[in-house]
C-alpha cells in the first residue's frame, strides 16, 4: 500500500493512525451501547414482560451493514464484527441463555455462536428434545437445533420434536460444515487403526476414508466433540471433526476439510416462545397433517402453487399419533404477515387434517 505521494510507508505513523481510529471506533461503539440501553428502557416502560431479543431487527442490522459495506474487508467479515458488537449490546440489555445440543465443541454450537454471538451464554444439552424442554420450560431464551445436512438430509429428531412442541422458529443459521481428521500429542500418526466420530460425519467422509484408511476401524460416538475427547488418551485412535472440537480438546489436523462435498452443509434452527415480525426477507415453516388418501401432495401443494409461493423445502414424516396419517414440513419464502401467505395457508388448513405454523422467521444472513 502506498498513498498518492509514493512516499516511504512509515510503520510509526500508519500505528499512529490505527490508534487513533480505535479511539473512535470505542467512542461509536460505546455510543452505540448506550443507545441500546436506553432502548431497553423503552422496551420494558411498554411492556414489563418485553422481550429484547429482536431476531428481526438484527437481520435488518446485519443485511444494512452487508449491503452497504465499502470493502476491503468482506461483507460477511464486517457482519460478522457487528453481530459481536450487537451481541455485546443484547447482552447489557439483557443476557440471554441459549440451549444447543452439546456437548461443547459441537458445530451447533458453533452455529449458537455464530447467530447470537459471543455474549450469549450458551449451555449445552445431551439430546435435541432436552434442548426443546428447557426451551419449554423456561430454563433458557432460545435453543438451537439441527435441522438438515446438504449431504446427510432432514435430522429426524428435530421435525419429530416439533410435532409434540409448541415452541415457534425464531431463526435460521447455515453452517459451512468442514470435517478434520485429528490426533492428539499422544497419536502414532502412521499407527491409526481406530477412527471415531459421529454417524452422520462419517457418511459425510465416506469417499475420503475408504481411499485413505479403508482398514481402519470406524467407531461410531454421539458427537464429534465426543469424537475428540476420546482420542486424547488413544496412541493408535484418530477422530472426525470440526474446528471447535479441535480448539477445545488441542488436536492436532492429520488432514483437513476431508468431507466428499466441498458444499457440506447444515441447516439449523433456533427455537423460542415468540413469534417473528416481518424482516423483509423471511421464511415460513408449518406442519400438515393429511389424510393417507389419493391425491392428497397434489391438494397439499397446489394453493402454494396457484399463489407462486416459493417452497423451499418439504419432507414427510410418519405420523405418531393415529389421528395423523402423514405428516408434512413444509418450508416456503414469505411472512405469515403477508396477506398473499395468510391467503395460502387458509387454504390449506382448509385442506389438512391439521396445521400448524411453526413460525415466519428471517432468512439466515450470516
Ligand atoms: O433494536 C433493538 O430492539 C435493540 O434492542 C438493539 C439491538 C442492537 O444492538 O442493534 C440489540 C438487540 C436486539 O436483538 C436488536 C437490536
Amino acid at each position: 500500500m502506498s498513498d498518492s505521494s509514493n512516499a516511504p510507508l512509515d510503520l510509526a505513523a500508519l500505528r499512529q493512525r490505527i490508534d487513533t481510529i480505535d479511539s473512535e471506533l470505542m467512542r461509536l461503539i460505546s455510543e452505540r451501547a448506550d443507545c441500546a440501553q436506553q432502548v431497553a428502557h423503552v422496551k420494558t416502560a411498554d411492556d414489563p414482560d418485553a422481550v429484547f431479543y429482536r431476531p428481526e431487527r438484527e437481520a435488518q442490522v446485519l443485511r444494512r451493514v452487508m449491503e452497504n459495506n465499502p470493502g476491503p474487508l468482506h461483507g460477511e467479515e464486517m457482519a460478522r464484527l457487528f453481530r459481536e458488537i450487537m451481541s455485546a449490546c443484547l447482552a447489557l440489555e439483557k443476557p440471554i441463555k441459549v440451549a444447543y445440543l452439546g456437548p461443547e465443541g459441537t458445530f451447533t454450537q458453533q452455529a449458537a455462536l455464530k447467530h447470537f454471538g459471543h455474549s450469549a451464554i450458551s449451555l449445552p444439552m445431551a439430546a435435541i428434545d432436552e434442548v426443546f424442554r428447557e426451551v419449554e420450560a423456561g430454563a433458557v431464551n432460545y435453543g438451537v437445533v439441527p435441522v438438515e445436512n446438504s449431504t446427510e438430509g432432514v435430522v429426524n429428531n428435530t421435525l419429530d420434536s416439533f410435532m409434540d412442541s409448541g415452541l415457534h422458529i425464531s431463526g435460521e443459521v447455515v453452517l459451512r460444515i468442514h470435517h478434520h481428521l485429528l490426533m492428539s500429542s499422544v497419536t502414532r500418526q502412521d499407527k491409526i487403526s481406530r477412527i471415531y466420530s459421529h454417524p452422520q460425519s462419517f457418511a459425510q467422509c465416506r469417499k475420503w476414508l475408504d481411499a485413505h484408511y479403508p482398514h481402519a476401524e470406524r467407531v461410531a460416538v454421539s458427537s464429534n466433540a465426543e469424537a475428540a475427547r476420546l482420542v486424547k488418551t488413544e496412541w493408535h485412535s484418530a477422530a472426525i471433526a470440526g474446528d471447535m472440537a479441535a480448539q477445545l480438546y488441542g488436536l492436532d489436523h492429520v488432514a483437513e476439510k476431508i468431507e466428499d462435498r466441498p458444499d457440506n452443509s447444515t441447516r439449523f434452527l433456533i427455537i423460542g416462545n415468540e413469534l417473528v415480525p416481518p424482516s423483509g426477507t423471511d421464511k415460513t415453516s408449518v406442519v400438515v397433517a393429511m389424510r393417507n388418501e389419493p391425491g392428497v401432495l397434489h391438494d397439499l401443494l397446489e394453493p402454494f402453487h396457484r399463489h407462486r409461493v416459493d417452497m423451499t423445502r418439504l419432507e414427510t414424516r410418519p405420523s405418531r399419533t393415529g389421528a395423523w396419517n402423514y405428516v408434512f414440513f413444509i418450508d416456503f419464502k414469505g411472512h405469515i404477515d403477508q396477506p398473499d401467505i395468510a391467503s395460502v395457508l387458509a387454504e390449506v388448513r382448509g385442506r389438512a387434517q391439521d396445521m400448524k405454523v411453526l413460525g415466519s422467521y428471517p432468512v439466515g444472513v450470516l
